[in-house]
């Protein structure tokens, strides 16, 4: 029997960013230590006892987000204003698609731009435009 699961790993990255057409001292350059979630649904059955390894999960994250954003400045390295909103669809773009040999599929991810402040997306949001 195939039991689901949603196996979850954290990053962190540093990054600097100014907001474009924002009135205020974001508009500024400064920056953020990112953190970011990002979980996978999978399935462990009776021989498979791993749904990903938390290595490949590791792996796929720093290959895919880190090497494109830690110590970068985002206006440059990105082609949009770089919201944490806009970041995170970036990211889950990134992302999705990219857990099929795994026989997991990307779930949800969280992105702070401080500590009290971050944004979700998640598989009910992508699909229902919640
Ligand atoms: N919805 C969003 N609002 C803001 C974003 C964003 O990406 N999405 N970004 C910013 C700025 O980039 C800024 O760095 C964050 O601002 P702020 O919340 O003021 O950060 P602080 O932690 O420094 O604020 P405190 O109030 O001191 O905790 C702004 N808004
Ligand atoms: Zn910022």
């Amino acid at each position: 029997m195939k039991r689901p699961i949603v196996i979850t790993r954290e990053f962190e990255f540093d990054a600097a960013h100014n907001l474009k057409n924002y009135d205020g001292d974001c508009s500024n350059l400064h920056g953020h230590r990112y953190k970011l979630e990002v979980s996978v649904l999978g399935y462990v059955g009776e021989e498979k006892y791993l749904a990903i390894d938390f290595k490949d999960l590791k792996s796929l994250g720093k290959e895919l987000i880190l090497d494109k954003l830690d110590h970068q400045y985002l206006n440059e390295v990105l082609d949009f204003n770089t919201s944490c909103e806009k970041l995170a669809y970036w990211i889950w773009e990134r992302l999705e698609g990219k857990f099929i040999e795994y026989d997991c599929e990307l779930y949800e991810i969280k992105l702070w731009e401080t500590p009290k402040s971050y944004v979700t997306l998640n598989r009910n949001i992508m699909n229902e435009g919640l």
